[in-house]
Parts: structure tokens; sequence; C-alpha cells
């Protein structure tokens, strides 16, 4: 169950959409579920955010070099902090994940990457079909997965709906979306609880980073 592909050849889902196994090793996975844990003790701390309509999200969320909340980027925190900074690191692992899954660097005249979102999902959460459609900038959006499995729902730039490729995203698992993958819709119908590999000290639950570039000021 869950054998770690470490070194596996990237998956294209659909035109610039990739999905890259096994990416991360079990340190680096374990360095990153680590710092996650320091942010999330930062001032943001982890948020339930409120949807337009009410309900609330089931993930908890907290946001590094721009505040996010639905559906908007600010530079404050809502009691008027300043957000905690991007860190450097995440730049790194978002070119490295752009080369990676498309085998060329990043393009060198880009908007740099200066967000990260840190969603953390406990058995239950789950998160609907959405576009990541907050930035600006036309930059793929880079996802590192840590924890348990999930299924992540990869769909169109037209709808919510079918067609959508279903793909499982495991622990220390790259996913790339740009190009004419950028504005599909995607969203995680379920985790499965239980799957996470030893040795990355998260022993439950599952934590995405998607790092974007905002292209604002
Ligand atoms: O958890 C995931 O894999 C996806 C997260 C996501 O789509 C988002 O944060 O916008
Ligand atoms: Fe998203």
């Amino acid at each position: 169950m869950n054998e770690p592909l470490f070194g596996a050849e990237p998956v294209t889902v659909a035109p610039g959409a990739v999905h890259v196994p096994g990416w991360l090793d079990t340190g680096a996975q374990r360095d990153l579920v680590e710092r996650c844990r320091q942010w999330a003790r930062g001032p943001g701390g982890m948020v339930q955010h409120r949807m337009p309509r009410g309900g609330a999200m089931s993930v908890r969320m907290t946001a590094l070099g721009w505040y996010w909340e639905p559906y908007r980027y600010s530079r404050r925190l809502p009691g008027g902090e300043p957000v905690p900074p991007f860190p450097p690191v995440l730049g790194e692992l978002a070119r490295a994940g752009v080369a990676a899954a498309s085998g060329a660097p990043p393009r060198a005249d880009d908007p740099p990457y200066d967000v990260a979102l840190v969603n953390f999902y406990d058995a239950d959460a789950r998160m609907g079909m959405h576009q990541d459609r907050e930035e600006r900038a036309d930059v793929p959006v880079v996802s590192l997965s840590l924890g348990d499995t999930c299924v992540f729902r990869f769909g169109n730039t037209q709808t919510r709906t079918r067609p959508y490729t279903d793909v499982e995203l495991g622990s220390g698992d790259l996913f790339v979306f740009g190009g004419p993958a950028r504005m599909a819709y995607h969203g995680v119908p379920r985790t499965r609880p239980g799957t996470a590999p030893a040795g990355i000290g998260l022993e439950r639950g599952r934590l995405n980073i998607t790092i974007r570039a905002t292209g604002l000021e």
C-alpha cells in the first residue's frame, strides 16, 4: 500500500496539467510538514473560511505572502497585521516543480511566485470544484501533497462537471497546472484517511500547498 514512487515519470493528465508521483522524498516531506506546523502557528492561524453564501469550507488554511479569503487576495490579515512573508524555499520548489513537470525551466519573464496557500484536510474535509482565478498572472500553479492520499478531480475550463479525470495524489506528489489547464476547474472530493506514510511527521490528515504567482503589486 502506498509504495513510494521516487523518481516516477510525469503523467500528463490534460494539456498543461502534469502529475509527478513521489516527487519529494521522505526527508523533503518531513521538512515541509515541519515548516507547515510553524506556518500554522503564525499570526494568520489555520482558518476555516466562510463562503459568500455562508457555508464554511471544511479545509483549514493558512496563507503566506498574500492573505486569501473567498475570493480575493489582501496584503493584510483581517486583524490588520501584515501577512507572513512568502518563504523563498517555496519559490524554489515551485520553479523546480515546473521544470520537473514540463522538462523546461520556468519562463524567465514570468511574474515571481509570491503566495502559498497551505490547506489541511481532516478525514472529512473536501474541496468543491473551483478555479484558481484570483491571480492576475498566467503562471502555472504548483501543488505539493503531504500525508493522506486524496482523490484530486481535474476537470475542464468550462464547467464544474464532466469531463474530468480523478487522480490519486499521494504524499510527496507534485501536480502542476498551467497553460491551457491554468483555469481548469478542480477539487478534492475525498481523502483516504490512514494512508499517510510513516516518517514524515504527519500521523493523520492531508496537507496541500499550492504555490502561485498573483501578478499583483
Ligand atoms: O488540496 C488540493 O490538492 C487542491 C487545493 C486547491 O485546489 C486550492 O487550494 O485551491
Ligand atoms: Fe484550487
